[in-house]
């Protein structure tokens, strides 16, 4: 496998993937953790897409064969929800819908590593993780701190590229710099503060984010590159604007609404 060294993602690329996304307002299906509904419908929605979280059963299969893409995130896994995600990538998949895996804290806990370990298996279309996470997922290390990372994500970035070829997924592996990278090519965007790992379910509802630009995307290494660099610039930016979580959780919403193609020079500043 020959891995080239990471690029940032061009301003000018993300500008035509958000103005591509925006027009598109894709609807979302999210199974995801309970801890991080709210602030991941209100990413979705403040971000430019349609966020629904539909869990029973009976009606995860046809949802998922409608939307624009599906999220799947193990946060706060159990054997219903973990059924009904089973039929959500099935249904998903027979159907060309693009479907994104966020595995939290898989390594330490083995129910939830099975069960991702099972899921990768029928081909993500991306999977976003932090770096503990993603090493962890490959096969190369035993997980983080609960729902945190213990490693930075340069240190993930072989096993990113690794997991990326095994499973023909893009995979992105966030952290102070965020590596997205499709086993091959990889872009950086180097965008974000630490300030958001203080707020619960940033990194979750980057994932939504993940798969919402997904969605119908021409190419998808970029799609995904985008996602992380548009949720990083609005951290960023919400920061200087914050005076602590509670303020910032406001301000990121307010900047990912206000994002747009044509500020990104004065956002990402
Ligand atoms: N040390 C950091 N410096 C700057 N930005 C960060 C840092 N850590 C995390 N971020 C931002 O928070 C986002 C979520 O990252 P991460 O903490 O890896 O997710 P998770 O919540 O899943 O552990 C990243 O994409 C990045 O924008
Ligand atoms: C605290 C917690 N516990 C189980 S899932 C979850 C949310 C983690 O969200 P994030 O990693 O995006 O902050």
């Amino acid at each position: 496998m020959s891995a080239s060294t990471p690029t940032t993602l061009p301003l000018a690329t993300l500008a035509q993937e958000l103005a591509r996304f925006r027009a598109a307002c894709p609807l979302v299906h999210v199974l995801t953790n309970e801890v991080v509904q709210e602030i991941t419908a209100n990413v979705l929605l403040a971000a430019g897409a349609a966020p629904a979280m539909i869990v029973a059963e009976e009606e995860v299969p046809t949802f998922a064969a409608i939307a624009g893409a599906v999220l799947i995130n193990v946060g706060t896994l159990h054997a219903t929800r973990l059924a009904a995600m089973q039929q959500a990538v099935t249904a998903a998949s027979a159907a060309g819908v693009p479907w994104t895996l966020d595995p939290v804290a898989v390594g330490a806990l083995k129910y939830r590593t099975d069960a991702c370990q099972a899921l990768i298996r029928q081909k993500p279309t991306a999977i976003r993780g932090n770096a503990s996470e993603i090493m962890a997922l490959a096969g190369a290390g035993q997980g983080g701190r609960g729902v945190d990372s213990t490693s930075g994500s340069d240190a993930a970035l072989d096993a990113a590229r690794f997991l990326a070829h095994e499973t023909g997924a893009i995979v992105a592996v966030t952290g102070e710099t965020d590596y997205i990278t499709d086993g091959k090519t990889t872009l950086a965007t180097p965008w974000g503060h630490p300030l958001m790992t203080r707020v619960v379910g940033t990194g979750c509802a980057l994932s939504a984010l993940v798969a919402a630009f997904t969605a119908g995307a021409p190419n998808r290494l970029e799609a995904v590159a985008s996602a992380c660099a548009m949720a990083g610039m609005a951290g960023q930016y919400a920061q200087k604007q914050s005076h602590g979580p509670g303020s910032f959780k406001g301000a990121f919403l307010d900047a990912l609404y206000h994002i747009q193609p044509e500020n990104l020079l004065e956002i990402s500043a």
